[in-house]
């Protein structure tokens, strides 16, 4: 694990949070861009070497729309960076955790990404990334 890449925050309204999330951070977001496949729309801050990444819902199936309805609003993951995440794929499940897929997928950012369930991370749901170029390479 390199460092935390960034936090996820669901939201209820993505527009009403860029507001806040400005006010908080005093800076604009850098970034927008949905994930169909995840059933999101995202937005990202930059914070020193970290990022906030706000999660809308885009569809009622999605992950964010479910966790919203069972938590409300607030902290949904914590994403770290790692050099090689197929090795640490295989690391952690060595380790007990449960991989929620077998293979890294496209996230946001450009990155790949991989989610360990929550029951088996102590209650935290852990999303792993990697930089889509350096993974491809
Ligand atoms: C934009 C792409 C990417 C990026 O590049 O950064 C993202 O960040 S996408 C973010 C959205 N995508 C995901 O969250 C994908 C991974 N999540 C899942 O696959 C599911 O949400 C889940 C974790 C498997 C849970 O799904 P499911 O079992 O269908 O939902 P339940 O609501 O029934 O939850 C079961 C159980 O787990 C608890 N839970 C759910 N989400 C979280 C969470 N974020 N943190 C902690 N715990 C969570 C939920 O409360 C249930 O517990 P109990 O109520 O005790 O049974
Ligand atoms: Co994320």
């Amino acid at each position: 694990m390199r460092k935390i890449e960034h936090l996820g925050i669901a939201v209820n309204n993505l527009e009403e949070a860029n507001e806040l999330y400005t006010k908080l951070l005093g800076v604009e977001p850098y970034k927008q861009e949905s994930v169909e496949r995840e059933g999101v729309t995202t937005s990202f801050f930059k914070v020193g070497e970290s990022k906030i990444e706000l999660l809308e819902a885009s569809n009622p199936e999605s992950p964010i729309a479910k966790f919203l309805e069972k938590r409300g609003q607030g902290i949904h993951h914590i994403a770290y960076a790692v050099d090689d995440i197929k090795a640490e794929m295989k690391r952690l499940q060595d380790e007990g955790f449960v991989l929620l897929s077998d293979e890294p997928k496209p996230g946001a950012d450009g990155k790949v990404v991989v989610f360990l369930h929550p029951k088996s991370s102590g209650g935290v749901l852990v999303e792993l990334c990697m930089d889509q170029d350096e993974y491809e390479a």
